[in-house]
């Protein structure tokens, strides 16, 4: 073995100046193909893909020949064992490329898949089922969306699916993983991590129960006693979107007090002519109001920020793209212009901030601290946004009180996003770690789905469903070859850094009215961390922000402190039970 650490680093500075090559080309090519789905711009990428592997294979073998235990940059030890994980390129050609081209082709399925009505229109999730699922009150019409996209999308990805976790978990063992979910865990470079999770869910448990006894009362007055059992779960396609993973889309249906303040800027966006770009710069100026990076103008010119009108198929699920040459961020969005896509543009654009501040670092560093960094960016300062009062400063709502009924009507929208995401955010990689990990065979994919779904969200499907149905491939994620536990993870620490951003903004009062609109302070906090990139472990990242090294849900819990006591009374009041002790309650089914 090799324990010249001169020599090392010599090795890593060809690295980096190959890889930033070779990844850059890489990436043109898997734009191309994401905004333009077609034959030529797959195989070029697929191409491409195989280069790129060629290189990480080279070099990670290379990387294996150096014994970096008497090292003494750390840095260089990092990179080194880093490069040292080959991922997909220990697999042989042929595995590679069949493993590429199942990823593209399972990518491609879900991006292209549409519904059709009796009378021959067809729709795509974007826009057209994602409006249905979060305006429609009606059951039915909910129910051809919801079944017609899981007959569409997830349905005909499950023998792809089969195959792909095969794979995956073939690359996964070369490289000295038990399976895939544990390489994928391993980047969080924490042994307790799984426990973590649990605890931090426990803790959060009981504050979930009580937005879903709410909200079930509020579609039992709508939807009345056929189709909701209030000592049972609910049927997964009226919660106002595709997965039930949000449900701010019910807000007017959940609403606690219709005379206090409003909290959504849909009207006024729409009515002003708000249109993407002028989101987009929306987002900039709070970025740059903080002292944070403006997008430079290669971003602005480059970036697909709407939906082709020109035929062009294209990946609509929104992505941030970095390309390598310290120069070319992009963003790739089917942009609608509601409130909820103001704040998807915020969570594209805390990647793109997080992509400049870390730049000049070396590539093997140009990764969030954790993946759950990286997530949580964006959302920190949507955190700021969605405040009644920056919306009213920047002229998307008039009445603003600040009162009690106006603070719980503004919290309880939060909560429909930020609480009840967390049983989904959580449950998603329990079903495919599982699954890797075979604990899950093929042969009940579906069937551990739902009982997953039953047990953490307390929903149920409003039509049986059986192993000839593939539900989980309805979900972007699981086609798209993308972990989701760092959505779990970001929906904690985003508090965590909001708390930690309000204090250093000098901001006075409860934590879910700080709005860090402008604070230099704040930006610097924030900016620091993410010049680091992914060369520190996350706890020291998270100790520069917010002072200590773990994971808490006291920030979460503190934000919404408010509306667990109103909940906690409000449900009180109404006897409702926590749960649904009637779980094999099934709607009136069609
Ligand atoms: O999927 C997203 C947003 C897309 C993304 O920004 O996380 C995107 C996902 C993706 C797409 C293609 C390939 C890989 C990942 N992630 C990025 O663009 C990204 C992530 C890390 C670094 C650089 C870019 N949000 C999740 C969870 C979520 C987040 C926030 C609010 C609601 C829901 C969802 O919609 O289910
Ligand atoms: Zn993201």
């Amino acid at each position: 073995k090799n324990t010249d650490e001169l020599h090392a680093k010599q090795f890593l500075e060809e690295y980096n100046s190959t890889a930033e090559q070779v990844w850059n080309t890489y990436t043109e090519a898997s734009w191309k193909y994401n905004t333009d789905i077609n034959e030529a711009n797959k195989e070029d990428m697929l191409k491409k893909n195989l280069k790129m592997s060629a290189h990480t294979l080279q070099y990670g073998l290379k990387a294996r020949e150096y014994d970096i235990t008497d090292f003494q940059d750390p840095l260089v030890k990092r990179i080194i064992l880093k490069l040292s994980d080959i991922e997909r390129a220990a697999l042989s050609t042929a595995e590679l490329e069949e493993y590429n081209t199942l990823l593209s082709n399972m990518e491609t399925k879900y991006s292209i898949a549409e519904v059709c009505r009796t009378d021959g229109t067809c729709h795509p999730l974007d826009p057209d089922l994602q409006k249905i699922m979060a305006e429609s009150r009606d059951y039915d019409e909910l129910l051809f969306a919801w079944k017609g996209w899981r007959d569409a999308a997830g349905k005909i990805l499950r023998e792809d699916y089969k195959r792909y976790v095969e794979l995956a978990n073939k690359a996964a063992t070369l490289n000295g993983h038990t399976d895939n979910g544990a390489f994928w865990r391993s980047l969080y470079e924490t042994p307790t991590f799984e426990e973590d999770l649990e605890a931090l869910w426990k803790e959060l448990e009981p504050l979930y129960l009580n937005v879903h006894a709410y909200v079930r009362r509020a579609l039992y007055k709508h939807y009345g006693t056929k189709y909701i059992n209030l000592k049972g779960p609910i049927p997964a396609h009226l919660l106002g979107n595709m997965w039930a993973q949000t449900w701010s889309g019910i807000m007017d249906l959940v609403m606690p007090y219709p005379d206090a303040t409003q909290v959504d800027a849909t009207p006024a966006m729409v009515a002003q002519g708000w249109n993407s770009t002028r989101m987009f710069q929306e987002s900039d100026r709070f970025f740059t109001s903080m002292g944070l990076l403006p997008m430079p103008q290669e971003f602005w010119d480059k970036s697909m920020l709407e939906k082709p009108s020109d035929g062009r198929q294209v990946v609509c699920h929104a992505s941030a793209w970095d390309f390598y040459n310290r120069k070319d961020f992009r963003i790739k969005q089917c942009t609608v212009v509601t409130m909820d896509d103001l704040i998807t543009v915020h969570h594209e654009m805390g990647h793109v901030q997080y992509f400049l501040q870390y730049k000049d670092q070396p590539v093997s560093f140009r990764d969030g601290a954790n993946p759950g960094f990286h997530e949580a960016i964006g959302d920190v300062l949507a955190l700021s946004v969605s405040t009644p009062k920056h919306l009213q400063s920047i002229g998307l709502l008039d009445k603003v009180e600040s009162n009690h009924e106006s603070d719980i009507n503004f919290l309880m929208s939060m909560a429909l996003d930020k609480i009840a995401f967390l049983p989904f955010g959580y449950l998603m990689d329990q079903w495919r770690w599982k699954v890797f990990d075979g604990r899950i065979p093929s042969s009940e994919y579906n069937k551990e789905w739902w009982n997953l779904r039953l047990k953490y969200q307390g929903l149920c499907p409003p039509v049986t469903r059986t192993e000839d149905d593939f539900d989980p491939g309805a979900k972007f994620h699981i086609p798209a070859n993308v972990p989701y536990v760092r959505y779990f993870v970001s929906f904690i620490i985003q508090f965590q850094f909001h708390k930690a951003l309000c204090d250093a903004a000098n901001h006075v009062g409860p934590l879910h009215t700080c709005d860090i609109y402008q604070s230099k302070e704040a930006g610097k906090l924030l900016g620091d961390v993410m010049k680091l990139g992914y060369s520190k472990p996350w706890p020291e990242a998270m100790a520069m922000i917010t002072g200590q090294s773990k994971m808490s849900a006291q920030p979460l819990m503190q934000y919404f402190q408010p509306l667990i006591q109103w909940l906690e009374e409000e449900n009180n009041k109404n006897n409702e039970v926590r749960g649904w002790p009637n779980y094999n309650w099934k709607p009136s089914g069609k």
